[in-house]
Order: structure tokens, then sequence, then C-alpha cells
């Protein structure tokens, strides 16, 4: 299972040049992203007719490549030529070779209307008018085009990055084709995680075109993959609970039961040899009459105070893992909390929610062994952390995740649609993993609760973050084969785990 990365533009060439020198042409690419992209529709739509709109440039040479599959496929590909003729000698071998395999091939600058009522009668249309190569800001026919595209009812596709959309930085001009799905060639495009950029791509496939992961000697981050499967802890035979971990879980309040009930039950999912419940008593009590397997321990009422402080960090030195925080309310007794356990143990401590809140005011108080503290923030919980603003962080939510993570030593996980993960000393990953049925409150509890029980079995930190947010995503999408979005819950997912870990990775 071969990493994959985000790349710049700039790096993606590299990537190219340095296949090129390894022997894959860029002439091979270009038919081999042809086959994958047709393959690809071929599986969600039945044959029918396909417009495939295609620029002057390499991302238009990708258009002819796709026609000529997809005809192979049963569909009927009629060619749409937006600006002038393919320029590169990639583009003009691609359509000298496929030329007879298209329906038709017009010219949007000759016939825009002719062009428009062809539309109406494609069950699919693909974008390959602009990739990597795009700048500046469409032209007002483009506009038009896309303005027409993005209200029809046909199924939209695009090649590489949708055309409108800036590559690196995610800018994009508000006429940009508007795709169901994109298909990441080779790798995924820094601008696709920010907006407006990810708003116009759909869901996001990468597909495979033949660049070997050695040719990328730069990347602005790791992408989360299957391979971090094999960090899951193995069930050899002759174990016993304490093989496993104990997790400590410092969650819930009088009003937000359902966040520790929720940590807990996605720990105890994730195989966690012990899992503990430390909360007020009126949270244990009612978790207690449904998780079973859960231990607990009965802090006071209401909500959590620094009075508990001894009780629990004596329960806590035997913790291989602590999560702190879902739910247990933004107060400065929650901070003193926070503070003695840090005090008081060694053991990763995963600070979510109102721990994360609670300690904002006191951010620049962290000091020493901080590289055992993980963040999980969301957009708005990391501004209350860095000071900075939401809009400017998901702008540029790579750089913004690394610098707060190596200025306090801290491994964070800056939650979002897309989620990164960085590490103390710079190492940054996206999870794209997930959909929208995550879209609801109790996901952010769900995961800490997920990634707490990982670190408890002594998966080292990134991999166990990494795992955590990749596998949590993963249940969201395998629910979503059977069931809408809408409906989907949250504390459903983890139940799912054992599923996913033996179907796909043969996980016992
Ligand atoms: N190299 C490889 O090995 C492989 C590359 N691959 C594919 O190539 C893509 C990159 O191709 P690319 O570099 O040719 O750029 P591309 O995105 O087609 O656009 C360039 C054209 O658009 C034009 N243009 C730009 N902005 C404009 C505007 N606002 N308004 C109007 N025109 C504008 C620009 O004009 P110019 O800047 O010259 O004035 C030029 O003509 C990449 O995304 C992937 O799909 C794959 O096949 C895998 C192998
Ligand atoms: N549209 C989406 N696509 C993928 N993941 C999503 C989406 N919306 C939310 N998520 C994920 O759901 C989680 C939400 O966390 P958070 O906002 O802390 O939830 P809560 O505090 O309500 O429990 C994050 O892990 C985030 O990555």
């Amino acid at each position: 299972m071969a990493k994959q990365y985000v790349v710049t533009p700039s790096q993606m060439k590299k990537a190219e040049a340095m296949c090129e020198q390894k022997g894959t042409s860029c002439a091979v690419l270009m038919r081999n992203v042809g086959s994958a992209i047709a393959l690809h529709i071929s599986r969600i739509v039945k044959p029918c007719r396909a417009a495939v709109l295609v620029g002057s440039g390499n991302n238009g040479g990708d258009g002819f490549a796709v026609a000529h599959n997809l005809r192979k496929r049963g569909f009927s590909p009629l060619i749409v030529l937006v600006g002038s003729a393919p320029k590169t000698d990639l583009a003009i071998d691609c359509f000298n070779e496929y030329k007879p395999d298209y329906e038709a091939v017009l010219s949007y600058h000759d016939q825009p209307e002719t062009v428009l009522s062809e539309l109406g009668s494609c069950g699919i249309i693909i974008d390959c008018v602009y990739g990597t190569g795009f700048h500046g800001e469409l032209a007002p026919p483009v506009r038009r085009l896309f303005s027409y595209c993005n209200g029809s009812a046909a199924l939209r596709f695009c090649a590489d990055i949708a055309s409108g959309c800036n590559a690196t930085d995610g800018n994009a001009d508000e006429y940009s084709f508007r795709a169901d799905m994109t298909f990441a060639l080779g790798a995924v495009k820094t601008g696709q995680l920010y907006v407006p950029c990810s708003e116009f791509s759909g869901d996001i496939v990468l597909l495979d075109i033949g660049i070997s992961e050695a040719c990328f000697s730069e990347y602005d981050a790791e992408l989360n993959g299957d391979s971090l499967a094999s960090h899951f802890v193995n069930r050899s035979r002759i174990t016993h609970k304490g093989t496993f971990g104990r997790l400590l879980n410092v969650s819930g309040s009088e009003n937000c039961i359902g966040a520790a009930w929720m940590s807990t039950n996605a720990a105890l999912r994730t195989g966690s040899g012990l899992v503990t419940l430390a909360s007020v008593s009126e949270v244990t009590t009612s978790v207690a009459t449904s998780l079973h397997e859960c231990i607990y321990l009965p802090l006071g009422s209401k909500t959590l105070t620094s009075d508990c402080a001894d009780k629990l960090c004596k329960n806590a030195g035997t913790a291989t893992a602590i999560l702190f925080g879902c739910g247990v309310g933004n107060s400065d007794e929650a901070y003193r909390l926070l503070c003695a356990l840090i005090d008081n143990t060694s053991c990763p401590i995963v600070i979510d929610a109102d721990g994360i809140n609670s300690l904002a005011p006191h951010i620049n108080e962290l000091k020493d062994n901080t590289g055992r503290l993980i963040l999980t923030p969301h957009i708005k919980e990391f501004s209350r952390l860095s000071g900075l603003d939401t809009d400017y962080i998901l702008r540029h939510k790579l750089s913004c995740a690394k610098d707060f993570a190596v200025k306090y030593g801290v491994h964070v996980l800056l939650k979002d649609a897309y989620s990164v993960y960085a590490s103390p000393d710079g190492f940054t990953a996206v999870n794209m993993s997930g959909n929208a049925a995550l879209a609801k409150g109790g996901s952010g509890d769900t995961l800490a609760g997920t990634i707490g029980g990982l670190l408890a079995q002594g998966i080292e930190t990134g991999n166990a973050v990494r795992l955590g947010a990749y596998l949590f995503g993963l249940s969201a999408q395998y629910a979503a084969r059977e069931r809408s979005m809408s409906g989907i819950l949250p504390s459903e997912l983890p139940q799912l785990y054992p599923y996913i870990l033996r179907e796909f990775y043969g996980i016992a």
C-alpha cells in the first residue's frame, strides 16, 4: 500500500519529470488518466451520451483520452473544444489518435448555442478544460458555459481539479465548474483542501495514474491511507486485558452525558483492554446503564471541579492514555484538573472540546513534556487556541496546524471535512476519509474516544491519531453504502470498526 501525497502544481511537475526519468512517459500517463477515469465513471453511471469539455492544454489532452476510453465502455462521447484547438504536443497527439472515436467535435467558440443545446441531452459532463495550469479568471463565455453546466441535471465530473480553481491556494473564480466528483490525478492538489476550491470539487477521488511513491521527492503533506491499518494492534492468542492498555476518559457533565457515552463507546470499540470513565456521578450512573464493559469513577456532581484532582490523579497512575475534555464544560476548574493530570502522569493525553476551550487562554503556559499532548480542535476551537481568524485558518489549514504544533511542541488534529494532522517536528498529514454524515454533534466525541482507545494500546502517537481519523471517516463511508448520510448517527459508527477491519484489512 503505497504512500499518497498532497502536492502543489510545481511539486507535481517534479514528480511527473521524475516519473519520465524512471521510464514512464507523460504520454503514457495521459493514457492512464483516460482509462482510470473512464473505468471509475463506468462503475457509477450506465453508458449514456457524455460531453467532454476540453481545453487547449494537457488537461484537455486527458479529456481526449477519457472520451476514447468511455467509448470503449459503451458511452457516446461528444467533444466540446472550449477555447482554441489543442496546443501541447501531448494533447495534439491524443486528439489525432482518438478522433475517430468521438460522436462529434464541437467548438464552443464557433457554435455556443449548439453546444448548450447538445449538453442538454448528455447524461454526464466531464470537465477537462483547465487543470493545474489554470491562472487568473475565467473568460465571460466560459463562465456562461459553466453556469449552464452547473445548473444542468447531468452528473458532473472533473479531471484533476475543477476548472476555474487554483491548485495551489484554492482560490476560485465564482463561476468555476462545480463537480459531483473530482478525479485527482496521481496526487491531491493542495488547493483542493481549501475553500472555495473544495466546495467546487464534490467528492475527491484520488486515482493512481502510474506515478510511483518514489517520484514524489517534494510534497506539502502525506495522505492518510490504508497502510495505516498496519499499526493496528495484533491480538495474539496469549494475551489478557492488560496487554491492550488502559484508557482513562475524563468526560461529560450534567448537560453533556452523551459526550461521555460516545467517547467511551468509541474507545471500547477500538479494542482498548480497559476503559475507565471518570465523571460526575450523574454521568457515570447514566452511562453505566448501557455501556457494560467500562469501569466507572464517579467524581462529585453536576460538573468536574479541581477538588477531585487527587482521586483522579491516583487513578490516572495506571492509565496508558488519557482523554480529557468531551463535554466537561469550559471553566478554570477544568483547566486546573487538566494541569493536575499533565503534572502527575507521563502517558499521552488527548485534549478535546472543553479541554481545548479551557486550555486556550493559558496556551502560553504550556511547558516541558508537551510532546505527549494531542489537541483535536475543530476550526473554531483552533481559532480560540491560536487567535487566528476562522476564514484565515480555512484557507491555510496546513501551515496553521504545522506552525502551531511546532511552536507548542504538541500534536494537533485540526478537524474539518479534510482534517490536518501535524506533529511537533513539523510532519503533516491530511485525512480525506469521511463524508457529510459526520457533520453532526457528537462526531468529535466519537473521534476523540477512538484516538484515545488506540493510544492506550501503545500505538505511536502520530500513527494513532492518523489511524483514528482515517478509521472514523471510513466508518461513515461504510455506513453510507446502504443508508442516507442524513440519518447516520456518530454514536452508531464505532460498531462498524470491527467489520471494516475484518472486511478490508483481514484484521482478526
Ligand atoms: N504533464 C504530465 O505529465 C501530465 C499532465 N496531466 C494533466 O495536465 C494538466 C496540466 O496541464 P497544463 O500544464 O498543460 O495546464 P492546463 O491545466 O491544461 O491549462 C493550460 C492551458 O489553459 C490556459 N489557461 C490557463 N488559465 C486560463 C484562463 N484563466 N483563461 C484562459 N485560458 C487559460 C493556458 O493558457 P496560457 O497560460 O498558455 O495562456 C493553457 O493553454 C494536469 O492538471 C493534468 O490534468 C495528466 O495528463 C498527467 C500527465
Ligand atoms: N462534511 C464532513 N466530511 C468529513 N468529516 C466531517 C464533516 N463534517 C464533520 N466532519 C468530522 O466530524 C468531526 C466533528 O468534530 P467536532 O466538530 O469536534 O464535533 P462535536 O464537538 O460536535 O463532537 C471531525 O472529526 C470532522 O473532521
